[in-house]
């Protein structure tokens, strides 16, 4: 398997202040990684950073094994960095087809290729994505990061607002746009059961800092572990190389 995605000693928050330090990450191509932890932890800032939308205070973040030049956004996107993030983003009064086309690239895939992946939006495809309900809001704004031909996928809490139900087959969607397109997702959520369904490896952020990793079929059946990581803190690494 190729590392898709690597992290080195990050560290970065707002200003001054400091929100994580010293993050390890490494996620292969085709695969999920869940980013979970506690309100506050440091997790959005953390995809901010990766994204290039903030500069880190230290540390490297590399795609490909080709290390990204800190707070560049738009180069970190051109190197195949797409951020979902978690206020949706979309423009609310131009249609489905209209939002596509905004991202699309001149020699990408067109929008209605999105279709394949998301064939729920073809009904919808000339309503304005305000008229859309939250989880057709949420497929097309999986389907605009798609289109970008990701090679890393940030993933800011998908479920916000969700009914149960439609965040499962979202994420079902996410982990077959991993598996498919190989690209590394790192998925911020606060549905924690759903997320280590969908993720391959899973890490846990406290206070700023990784507290616990582990390959996520194994932490979903240790729930005393997901807990103590997420309240004390403290929780021993299972596996320090993923
Ligand atoms: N725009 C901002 N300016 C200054 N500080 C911020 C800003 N956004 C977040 N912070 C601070 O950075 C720290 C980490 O916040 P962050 O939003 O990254 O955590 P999180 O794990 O994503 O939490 P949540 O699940 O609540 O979104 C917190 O102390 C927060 O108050």
């Amino acid at each position: 398997m190729t590392t898709r995605l690597e992290c080195a000693g990050l560290t970065g928050g707002h200003g001054s202040a400091t929100a994580f330090r010293d993050v390890d990450l490494t996620v292969e191509e085709g695969t999920v990684l869940a980013l979970l932890g506690p309100n506050g932890a440091g997790k959005t800032t953390l995809l901010l950073t990766l994204a290039g939308l903030l500069p880190a205070k230290a540390g490297t973040v590399a795609v490909d094994g080709a290390t990204l030049r800190g707070g560049r956004p738009a180069l970190a996107n051109r190197t195949g960095v797409v951020l979902v993030p978690d206020n949706r983003c979309l423009f609310t009064t131009l249609t489905v087809e209209e939002n596509l086309r905004t991202a699309a690239r001149r020699t990408g895939p067109k929008p209605r290729t999105m279709l394949e992946v998301f064939p729920e939006l073809d009904k919808r495809w000339d309503v304005p994505a305000g008229a859309l309900s939250g989880g057709e809001q949420q497929m097309l704004v999986m389907a605009r990061a798609l289109i970008q031909r990701p090679r890393v996928l940030l993933v800011d809490e998908l479920s916000m607002g969700l009914a149960p139900l439609v965040v499962e087959s979202l994420f079902e969607t996410v982990g077959r746009i991993a598996s498919d397109h190989g690209c590394a997702v790192v998925l911020v959520e606060q549905h924690v059961r759903i997320a280590l369904e969908v993720a391959d490896q899973a890490v846990i952020l406290n206070r700023g800092s990784i507290v616990l990793r582990s390959p996520a079929r194994e932490l979903a059946a240790a729930p005393e572990q997901l807990e103590a990581a997420y309240f004390g803190g403290h929780a021993t690494r299972t596996d320090p190389k993923s």
